[in-house]
């Protein structure tokens, strides 16, 4: 008699798993590598910026007093007595009815107060000296680029466990992290099982596929921030892949194994988790795909059966691998997002499970349109490429009509969500 399993919920599902999550340690590398990692610390301004006044066109620095009685009608004549471009410091006293020219980003003089634009400025010369004319007034800091208004001193300018991305790498290259500390990236051990399998650079035979789960999930693991591990594909015998298994675990900080999950003859990896001592976390989640994911954990460590269907393996992964990665990296909103859409074609399958149809997200009139990226099977490749979503239909309908609002998971999107905002209804 086949074993009967008892689906437990996504959520129920992803609650049992996270009290396993741990969290990784640091380690500095050099900037320039920094981009797609997870800061290991809070970055704090230590400095004001920009320190020190400047100016933010190309012009005149001048005192405002001296324009107060400038106008079209009474213009004025400002002595240009020196030149300051950016990176250089003018030092020299200011008199009364003086001026410098002065270039964008240079420093404020210490006795001006304001910018004149060029543009607004008619120059000439008179007796060997510089001046300009101005038709118009300005007040103390006009066009003042102020020390700090950037960002103050001891402003917490992104948490540990922020995913650094190109403006991130900005804020660090401007407090000096010549090395960044990041989180080290968890490693994730992945086995491929099933005698079908062929190597990627086989020629087809009958009755044999070629493993694409292995190289999909090493992408994905490294899309969610981990270090992928490949550990091979091997043949459905149980003392195969019980050793390969075995050892890899023992490297790895999560492991991952696709195919033989389910109930048939060749389905090992039930066998393997009992013969390994495993507790099952669970082993049949109301989804589709994905339903047969089974987790397991041994000594802290955890154990994803994915399943061997393509489609399966990638939404599991998605839901359960991800989080984990994301948490052991510090974020503190290491789900996937979850936005509202409109649906963009009919979904007219009934299901009872929740069902994550893969998805293509446009906008359109300022709506997010996701509609269903192939045909929605398990054991389907095909609609993998072109989904940047998964939709979330909740099970117990019969089915969806196109333009009706749904809720929709950002696979592609690096700032995820916390646990609270994934799960609200
Ligand atoms: N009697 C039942 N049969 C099945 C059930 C069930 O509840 N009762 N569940 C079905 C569901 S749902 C899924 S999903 C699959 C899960 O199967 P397994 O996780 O045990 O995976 P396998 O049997 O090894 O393979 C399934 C399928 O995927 C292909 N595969 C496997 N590995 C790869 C790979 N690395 N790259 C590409 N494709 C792969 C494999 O050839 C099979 O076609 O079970 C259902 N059956
Ligand atoms: O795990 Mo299966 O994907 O529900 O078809
Ligand atoms: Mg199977």
């Amino acid at each position: 008699m086949v074993e009967r399993r008892k689906p437990i919920k996504v959520n129920e599902a992803i609650e049992r798993l996270m009290v396993y999550s741990v969290k990784g340690n640091q380690e500095m590398i050099p900037i320039e590598q920094s981009y797609g990692r997870f800061l290991g610390e809070e970055l704090i301004a230590d400095h004001d910026v920009p320190l020190f006044d400047r100016s933010p066109y190309d012009g005149f620095a001048i005192r405002s007093r001296d324009s107060k009685n400038a106008s079209r009608e009474t213009p004025i004549n400002l002595e240009v007595i020196g030149e300051i471009g950016a990176g250089s410091v003018f030092e020299e006293p200011i008199g009364e009815m003086q001026a410098v020219r002065i270039m964008t980003g240079a420093q404020m003089p210490e006795d001006c107060d304001a910018v004149v634009m060029l543009e607004l400025a008619k120059e000439f010369e008179e007796d060997e000296k510089s001046y300009f004319q101005l038709k118009r007034s300005f007040h103390s800091g006009d066009n003042v680029s102020f020390k700090g208004e950037d960002t103050r001193e001891g402003t917490v300018l992104a948490k540990k466990g922020t995913y650094i991305n190109p403006g991130v790498v900005a804020l660090l290259a401007t407090f000096g992290y010549k090395h960044v500390p990041v989180t080290k990236k968890p490693t994730i051990g992945i086995i491929a099982t099933g005698s079908e399998l062929l190597q990627i650079d086989e020629p087809l035979q009958p009755g044999k596929i070629r493993n694409s789960n292995a190289y999909m999930t090493q992408a994905q693991i490294e899309r969610a921030g981990g270090q992928a591990i490949y550990y091979g594909q091997f043949s459905d015998q149980f003392s195969v892949c019980f050793e390969q298994v075995k050892n890899a675990l023992e490297k790895v900080d999560f492991l991952i194994t696709t195919g033989g999950v389910s109930v048939g003859d060749y389905d090992y990896l039930p066998e393997i988790y009992e013969a390994l001592g495993a507790k099952i976390l669970f082993n049949k989640v109301g989804m589709r795909p994905g339903s047969v994911t089974t987790i397991a954990e041994i000594n802290g460590k955890l154990l994803f059966g994915l399943s061997g269907n393509p489609s399966a393996c990638y939404v599991g992964l998605e839901l359960f691998v991800r989080p984990i990665i994301r948490t052991f990296l510090h974020s503190s909103q290491p789900f996937v997002k979850k936005e509202v859409a409109v649906l963009g074609g009919d979904f007219p399958k009934p299901n009872p499970f929740d069902r994550f149809v893969r998805a293509d997200l446009t906008y359109q009139d300022g709506k997010l349109i996701a509609t269903p990226s192939g045909l929605d099977k398990s054991n389907v490749v095909s609609s993998l490429a072109s989904a940047n979503v998964l939709i979330l239909l909740p099970g117990g309908t019969r089915g969806y009509q196109k333009g009706s609002e749904v809720k929709v998971l950002l696979i592609e999107d690096q700032m995820g969500t916390t646990y609270e905002n994934f799960n609200r209804k």
